[in-house]
């Protein structure tokens, strides 16, 4: 078998076009546009670039973007008076602090100040518990872009043998509520996990967040599964050129699984499509 490589972008920017169509709606109704404002403190170069293609895709989708790029010396209180600032502002919808922050800074307490009818990256302990009891949150955009890619392949998931590798707040553990609440029976794996290989062979869906390239053998995949990478990592190629790949031996994979995305072109066109959903989401919470 050869699976089927899931266009991420492509379904990404289909769900881009979507939300414009909603955000022309907004606009109409209430005389403005969806705002998100995004915060980023230091100049990692990564999330720099994640942060100008936040900010492009945002315009794009006709909503106002603000960027707060603040220096990485930025202390926790000012960090704090800014996000005070955001919540308290009524053009503002969306807030979203990118991570890492450096580590003189408290990421929980900056989390928890994000006002929860804010917080279209779903980190907030209130959208964070409201997922887990199964309410109406705004949830993690990265898992909520899988969750789409497994249920447009699959169908009905309930009873299907999910794995989810990888045990972080903002993957993992939202991937493995999501795929529970739609009934898949979930295992998550993580680093302390034995005997990975076994669990992978039995899944029927594998999502991997780790960030170790390649860690996810083809030849472990079961076959027909539908295989989705979280993984982002930059290695140097044989060419001695810097590329990204995935947690998944790609060519390998693909020759077992039913469906698979790839890195890049998969879940990451999805995060940033997802985090405009949640900004308009949010919007409409507002004014309601
Ligand atoms: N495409 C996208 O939109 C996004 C991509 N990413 C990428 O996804 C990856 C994961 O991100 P994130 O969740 O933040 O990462 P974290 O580093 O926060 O978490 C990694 C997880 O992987 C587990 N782990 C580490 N080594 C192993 C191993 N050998 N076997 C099994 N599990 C292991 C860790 O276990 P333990 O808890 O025991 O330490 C941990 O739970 C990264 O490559 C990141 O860049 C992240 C967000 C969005
Ligand atoms: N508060 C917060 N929210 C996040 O959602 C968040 C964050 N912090 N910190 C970092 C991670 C990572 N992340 C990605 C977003 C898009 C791509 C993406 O679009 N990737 C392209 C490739 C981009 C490239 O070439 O570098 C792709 O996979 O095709 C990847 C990763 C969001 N994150
Ligand atoms: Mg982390």
């Amino acid at each position: 078998m050869t699976a089927i490589i899931i266009d991420g972008k492509a379904r990404g920017l289909a769900l881009r076009t979507t939300v414009a169509a909603g955000v022309a709606e907004f606009a109409a109704a209430h005389g403005r546009a969806p705002g998100l404002s995004v915060v980023l403190v230091g100049q990692d170069p990564a999330s720099a670039v994640y942060v100008r293609m936040k900010g492009v895709a945002t315009r794009e989708a006709g909503m106002v973007s603000a960027e707060h790029i603040l220096p990485a010396e930025t202390s926790e209180p000012e960090l704090l008076a800014l996000i005070a600032a955001l919540n308290a502002d009524p053009t503002v919808d969306g807030i979203l602090v990118q991570l890492p922050l450096p580590r003189h800074i408290d990421t929980d307490r900056v989390l928890a100040a994000v006002d929860p009818a804010k917080d279209v990256d779903g980190f907030h302990p209130i959208n964070v518990g409201k997922l887990s009891a199964g309410l109406d949150a705004l949830v993690p955009c990265t898992p909520a872009g899988c969750l789409l890619l497994i249920l447009e392949a699959l169908g009905d998931i309930s009873g299907k043998e999910a794995l989810v590798i990888g045990r972080s707040n903002i993957v993992g553990k939202p991937m493995a509520a999501l795929l529970l609440a739609k009934s898949a029976t979930v295992t998550i794996a993580h680093s302390r996990t034995r005997d990975l290989a076994a669990h992978v062979a039995r899944a029927e869906i594998v999502v991997a967040a780790v960030g170790v390239a390649g860690l996810v053998k083809g030849e472990w995949i079961r076959p027909g599964a539908c295989v989705i990478d979280v993984g982002t990592n930059r290695v140097t190629g044989a060419d001695g050129k810097a590329r990204l790949v995935g947690d998944i031996e790609f060519e390998p994979a693909r020759a077992r699984a039913g469906w698979i995305t790839p890195v890049p072109g998969g879940v990451g066109p999805m995060t940033i499509a997802g985090l405009l959903a949640n900004t308009l989401q949010a919007a409409k919470a507002r004014v309601s």
